[in-house]
This record gives C-alpha cells, sequence and structure tokens, in this order.
C-alpha cells in the first residue's frame, strides 16, 4: 500500500467496520481498514456464525425427533465430529482470504496491524515486525474495533485458563462435563449445543436465564435445558476457581462446589479501548464511547466539526452484528454527505441516524426453543413510562405450530402503548420462531396501528396466526 492519506480511516475490520467503509465508498470517498486479527472479526470466526453452526445440527435433529412419521425415520445420534467440521466449513478454517477478497472488491485499502489514533484524524499502525505505517483521514476516523469478555472477579479464575466464548465457539474436542459461569445469551446457547454433544453441562447464573428479557424466556429455555440434562444454579456465584488433574473446581457462595473438565466465563463484554490513542484526543481510555445518533462519539467534543466516529459493540448500543451493521450504513452514509456538504438527514429515522437502536432492537437467541424478540419488554416498557397493556398467547394453541411440532411449547407476549395503541415490544418463544421476528420489527418501527394490523391477515395454517390470536386477544378497538 502506498497511499497514506484517505477521506476515512476505520479502526477495525469486523462486519461492523467493514460496511462502514462499504458504504463511504459506495457515497464516493476512499476508505482504509486497519485489522490487527482476521477480516470479518469477532461475528465470522468466534461468534454467531460458529455458534449458530454448532448449536443447528442439535436442533434440527431435535426438531425431526418431534414430528411424528419423521421420529420413527430418525433413529441416529448426533453426529458431533461431522457438526463441527460443519462449523468449521463456516469459518474457512480461521482464514480470512475470502474476506480480504471482497474487501479489494469493494474497492477499500487494508492495512494489517494494530491501529492507534495519534490525534485528530491521524492514526498509527503498529506491524507485527515492529515498524510503523502513518495514516491520515481527510474526513473522518470511525472507532469499529469491538468488544473482549470480561473475566469476573473471582479468585483464581485467569490462573485456571477458562474458555471464553472465542474457545467454545472454536473448540475442536467436547469436554466431558462443561461448567458455565453466567446466564445471558452465549450461556444459554453455549450450554444447548454442549449438552447436544454430550457433555455434562452445568450453568451458574447468579440472577437466573436470559434476565433482560420478559421472564417466561429463561424459564421456558431453563425447562428445556434441564431436559436436556443441564444442571442449572441461581441466585449463586463463583467464590474461587482452582485446577487440578481431575478438572476445574469452582467454589460457590452457597458452600457447595462444581468439577468440570472446563469452565466457560460468558459473564458480559467490556470495550477494546484500552490501546486504541483516545488518550491523545483528550477522551477517557476503557471506556465505551457513547455517541449521538449519527455515531459521532459525544465525548470529542473538544472539536467543533466532528470526525471521530463509533460503530458496533465499542459504542454499547446493542452488542449484535445486525445492529452494528445498520449503524454502519448510517455512518458510512453521514461521513459521506459531511464529507461531501450535502444534506444531512439525522432527525429521528432519517436516513443517517440509527433511530431504532432506542426502540426497535431485533434479537434471538437461538437456544431450543429460540427467543426472539424486538423493542422493549413490558418491565422495560413500564419503566420507559409507558401505559402499556400486555398480551400473552400460548404459541402451541396456534394451528401452525401444532403442525410444525408434536406437543408445540411457546409463549407470545405482545405489549401495546395504549396511548398510540400500537405495538412497543413482542417476544415470542417456540422453535423455529426465529424466521417470525422480522414482522414484529416492522410493526414496531411502522408504528403500525392495531386497527391496521387486523388486516395483516396471517396464512393458514401457519405459526404467524399467533398475530390473530394475539390481537383477538387484544380486542379489536
Ligand atoms: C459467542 C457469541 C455469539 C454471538 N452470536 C451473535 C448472533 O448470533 N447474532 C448477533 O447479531 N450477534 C451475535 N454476537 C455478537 C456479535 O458477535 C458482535 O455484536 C459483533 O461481532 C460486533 O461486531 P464489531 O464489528 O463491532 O466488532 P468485532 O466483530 O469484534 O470486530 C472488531 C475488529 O476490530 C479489530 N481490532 C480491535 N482493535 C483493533 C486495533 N486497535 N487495531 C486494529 N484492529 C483492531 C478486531 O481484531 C476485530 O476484528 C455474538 C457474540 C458472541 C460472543
Ligand atoms: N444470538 C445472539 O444474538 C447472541 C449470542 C451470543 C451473544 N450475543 C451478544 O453478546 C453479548 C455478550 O453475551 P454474554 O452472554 O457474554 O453477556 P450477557 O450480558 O448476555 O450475559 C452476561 C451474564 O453474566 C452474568 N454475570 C456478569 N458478571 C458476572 C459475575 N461477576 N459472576 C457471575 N456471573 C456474572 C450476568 O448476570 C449475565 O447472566 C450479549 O450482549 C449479546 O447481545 C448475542
Amino acid at each position: 500500500m502506498t497511499d497514506t492519506e484517505f477521506d476515512l480511516i476505520v479502526i477495525g475490520a469486523g462486519a461492523v467496520a467493514e460496511n462502514v467503509a462499504d458504504r463511504a465508498v459506495q457515497g464516493g470517498l476512499t476508505a482504509v481498514l486497519i485489522e490487527s486479527e482476521l477480516v470479518g472479526g469477532e461475528c465470522s470466526y468466534w461468534a454467531c456464525m460458529p455458534s449458530k453452526a454448532l448449536l443447528r445440527s442439535g436442533i434440527a435433529l431435535r426438531a425431526a425427533q418431534n414430528v411424528g412419521g419423521t421420529k420413527e425415520a430418525v433413529t441416529g445420534e448426533l453426529d458431533v465430529a461431522a457438526t463441527l467440521a460443519r462449523r468449521d466449513s463456516f469459518t474457512s478454517n480461521w482464514d480470512d482470504q475470502g474476506q480480504v477478497d471482497w474487501v479489494e472488491s469493494a474497492g477499500i485499502a487494508l492495512v494489517r496491524g494494530h491501529g492507534r489514533i495519534t490525534g485528530v484524524r491521524t492514526v498509527s499502525v503498529e506491524h507485527g515486525d515492529g515498524s510503523h505505517t502513518q495514516l491520515t483521514a481527510r474526513h473522518a476516523v470511525v472507532v469499529a474495533t469491538g468488544s473482549d469478555p470480561v473475566l469476573p472477579d473471582i479468585p483464581g479464575i485467569a490462573d485456571v485458563q477458562p474458555w471464553t466464548p472465542r474457545e467454545a465457539t472454536s473448540a475442536k474436542i467436547i469436554p466431558a462435563s462443561l461448567a458455565i459461569v453466567g446466564g445471558g445469551v452465549v450461556a444459554v446457547e453455549m450450554a444447548t449445543a454442549y449438552a447436544s454433544f454430550g457433555s455434562d453441562v452445568t450453568i451458574i447464573a447468579r440472577s437466573g436465564l436470559l434476565t433482560t428479557q420478559e421472564d417466561f424466556a429463561g424459564e421456558l429455555v431453563g425447562e428445556s435445558l434441564r431436559a436436556l440434562g443441564v444442571t442449572i444454579t441461581t441466585g449463586v456465584s463463583p467464590t474461587s476457581a482452582s485446577r487440578d488433574d481431575a478438572g476445574v473446581t469452582l467454589e460457590l457462595s452457597d458452600g457447595s462446589s462444581v468439577l468440570a473438565a472446563e469452565v466457560l466465563v460468558a459473564a458480559g463484554r467490556q470495550p477494546r479501548t484500552t490501546d486504541i490513542g483516545l488518550d491523545t484526543v483528550g477522551i477517557a481510555v476503557g471506556d465505551w464511547l457513547d455517541v449521538d445518533d449519527t455515531l459521532l462519539v459525544r465525548a470529542d467534543t473538544n472539536h467543533k466539526h466532528g470526525w471521530l466516529y463509533a460503530t458496533g459493540d465499542v459504542n454499547h448500543r446493542a452488542l449484535l452484528t445486525h445492529q452494528g451493521k445498520y449503524q454502519a450504513r448510517a455512518a458510512g452514509d453521514v461521513i459521506a454527505a459531511r464529507a461531501q456538504s450535502k444534506a444531512v438527514h439525522d432527525g429521528a429515522w432519517g436516513a443517517h441516524a440509527a433511530t431504532a437502536d432506542h426502540a426497535a432492537v431485533p434479537q434471538v437467541t437461538f437456544s431450543d426453543p429460540e427467543v426472539a424478540s424486538v423493542g422493549l419488554t413490558s418491565d422495560a416498557a413500564r419503566k420507559a413510562g409507558y401505559d402499556i397493556r400486555v398480551v400473552d398467547y400460548e404459541l402451541g394453541s396456534v394451528a401452525g405450530a401444532s403442525l410444525q411440532a408434536d406437543g408445540y411449547k411457546g409463549r407470545a407476549r405482545m405489549v401495546v402503548d395504549e396511548k398510540r395503541k400500537v405495538i412497543v415490544g413482542l417476544t415470542f418463544v417456540g422453535q423455529d420462531v426465529s424466521e417470525m421476528i422480522h414482522a414484529a420489527t416492522i410493526a414496531v418501527v411502522g408504528e403500525v396501528p392495531i386497527d391496521r394490523l387486523w388486516h395483516a391477515v396471517p396464512a393458514y395454517p401457519t405459526m404467524n396466526e399467533i398475530w390473530l390470536r394475539l390481537l383477538e386477544t387484544y380486542g379489536r378497538p
């Protein structure tokens, strides 16, 4: 690479960074990505894709076992080696050449190494051999460095070399037993996958499972994890960790202990902002980067013309690939618009504003049953001051669901803002609900009035008839 001056410099080349650069280039700018590990980032190699590949085979097998006529034909066990091989194909065996080729084809430059801001619109890249490349941005720098796992303050935990989500998603050998610290999305998904592989799994969740979702999500997922053989301990925390030949022992706050071959820590994330030179521009090191709706870093108040943006996990708005990529589209476009003095549409729901981050984030937990939600839970809506009505319905009572699986078990909750008569939140729990959430996202983003939703007729007999049942339960206004 000979150029050292670009319109846009993006630090990081994860899924989110790639999208920012792509939009800016499509908008007529030049852009460079800086990457210290694999182009494609966490999602491609150690998060979304490998974790979903690990889960899919077991979920498909159990789905087949839940249909009369098919279950008689499916009599074998899960092929763990084939499942791991399929996972490896999704990560291209942790080789990023395919993504590098895409970056090149999109007209984006790539510099490998560790990027650090050195001043306003300047970035230094440290290469593996200790040499440096100095880059200058004519218009903007985007921090898209993602997040790292948190290691909780448990005496001895670092010494036992616990698994992080990276080891859990890239493992080549399935441990006979696995203790999981945490009760969030990673804990639940990895417990589902490893229990399917025959590992003896124990979850240690101090405050329960999936506590940021509606209560019934954690309850239904917990029930089915127990049926898969998972032990779930709630209300207790590990007080110490040690390893010997037998494996890792976690002492728990209730005086009991858990012995497992490996321990996975799934206790949330922290921002990758400790070593990216933020101090050189007067911004606190090690914090999440708070941004406005055009993804401009708010702490960068020293400079009249904003140049520093943050997208994806590092801004802590929603730690999800699709939401980070949504921010990336807004950021790439607004950077191009500002650079070319074109109109900026940064009002609510404008093309350059990531408004959905506040009110309409969809998320799927790929457990078995799945949890798919969008917008606010009933608790969050009440806390936000909405006057709400909550409508629940058993998904298993819908004809389409009873055809999907014998004895289908699931639930839906619709949260209606009574003032505006629009849905502000929807949660589905059940087999295959992940493919149903987008209709709810459209209803929430579009603020579709309840009386108009009556005219959106779900096909019979599909699981989407849950919409009709929820509306009937709510009553026609
Ligand atoms: C186990 C697991 C499963 C998940 N599953 C899902 C899922 O199913 N769906 C979903 O939507 N989300 C999922 N997530 C969340 C998702 O992985 C993240 O939200 C997403 O990866 C964030 O993307 P990002 O581009 O912001 O960061 P990252 O993907 O972390 O990319 C940041 C990139 O920046 C690079 N970098 C960092 N610092 C520097 C530096 N100083 N110089 C150069 N390069 C640097 C890193 O090497 C990395 O490649 C999952 C997370 C985990 C842990
Ligand atoms: N399917 C998906 O979309 C998907 C899948 C996996 C991860 N993710 C994303 O990745 C992020 C990280 O996932 P995660 O599961 O690590 O975090 P999380 O925030 O979902 O859950 C963290 C869990 O760890 C527990 N915990 C925190 N500190 C602890 C401590 N000191 N001791 C014991 N327990 C502790 C919390 O109570 C909570 O149960 C999530 O925010 C999620 O958005 C998404």
